[in-house]
């Protein structure tokens, strides 16, 4: 492999591509001289716009083991993937993350189809409204914000999603049934601005209200461990306060066990020399509510996720998660 090229394999969403162009950008800005080749896969999960993703083996099997498999082939320097996506509870032998870049806004929006208002699904408590997603974790936060609201399961590209929703789509079901149209989305900030939607944006959750997935908002790049050119690269662009907050929100993963259907949230930040860590576990139905918070030194963020992972567990975390666990 050349020293002066880098492949770069990614998902074909326009979120994906977008993502690789930021890592090839600033790539060439630290090495002028690199040329970076970016290569397309389309994987299971995309091809498949009906299916819950289980069948995949969750969003990671789903995502994230095509191109994973073609870099321990040596077709590819490295991968581009979501954190949000790669599996938390897994070994990934021979595979490291070479760099996290600066992390994007982490938290959730809500996308309105027209004539409708945050305002007006607070005042009904969602009664007689449609929110669609397909993540669990935004699912349970739905309930708890708008206790009549009527979830729906959603899926697609971030910018599929949003079409979707504006010409009144119904979601097709893998048993082969249909439902929608869905009144509004719940969708990671990060997404819809690197698809080019910002200005959909309804409303924004704090992250008090709507705790992020671990790892939102973070771009990662994976790479052969023993392949020490291509992370003396991905070095070069690697955020070292993401990569900490990556660590530490994957410890919590780690800890409990969290399947890829897991209603777990976690969310660091670092302030000095200080990192603080809440993370939170909710039931199916957001009728159960557990969360922890710490603080710690910045520079041990392993051992803070391990904190507040087994405060979680102590709390009763794992029967939530065991019961969210798919069959
Ligand atoms: N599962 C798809 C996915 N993977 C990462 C993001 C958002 C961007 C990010 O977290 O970096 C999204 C879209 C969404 O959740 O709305």
């Amino acid at each position: 492999m050349a020293a002066n090229k880098i492949r770069i394999g990614t998902r074909k969403s326009t979120m994906a591509l977008a993502q690789t162009e930021e890592i090839a950008r600033r790539l060439t800005a630290a090495a002028p001289e690199l040329d970076v080749e970016i290569v397309k896969f389309e994987t299971t999960g995309d091809s498949d716009q009906i299916g819950k993703l289980l069948p995949h083996g969750g969003k990671g099997g789903a995502f994230v083991a095509e191109i994973r498999s073609a870099v321990l082939a040596g077709e590819l320097h490295a991968a581009m993937h979501s954190l949000k996506d790669m599996p938390g509870n897994e070994d990934t032998p021979g595979l490291v993350i070479g760099a996290t870049l600066a992390r994007d806004p982490p938290g959730d929006v809500l996308v309105l189809r027209a004539g409708l208002s945050i305002e007006e699904l607070r005042q009904t408590r969602g009664k007689g409204f449609k929110i669609g997603t397909n993540a669990v974790r935004r699912a349970a936060y739905a309930r708890r914000l708008f206790p009549d609201v009527e979830v729906i399961h959603y899926r697609g590209a971030a910018d599929t999603r949003v079409r979707k929703l504006d010409r009144l789509e119904m979601q097709r079901l893998p048993d082969g049934g249909a439902v929608g149209p869905a009144d509004a989305l719940i969708m990671a900030r990060s997404g819809l601005e690197r698809v080019g939607l910002a200005d959909r944006i309804g409303y924004e959750f704090s992250i008090r209200e709507m705790l992020p997935a671990a790892g939102q908002g973070i771009v990662a790049v994976e790479c052969a461990e023993q392949d020490w050119q291509t992370r003396r690269l991905l070095s070069l662009i690697d955020d070292p306060a993401a990569h900490k907050s990556a660590d530490a929100e994957r410890e919590v993963l780690w800890v409990l066990n969290g399947h890829c259907n897991s209603p777990i949230a976690a969310f660091s930040a670092i302030d000095g020399s200080q990192m603080s860590l809440i993370a939170s576990v909710l039931d199916h139905a957001g009728g159960v509510f557990i969360e922890a918070a710490r603080s710690g030194p910045a520079d041990r963020p392993r051992e803070l996720g391990r904190a507040v992972g087994l405060e979680l567990l102590d709390k009763g975390a794992a029967e939530i998660i065991e019961r969210s666990r798919p069959v």
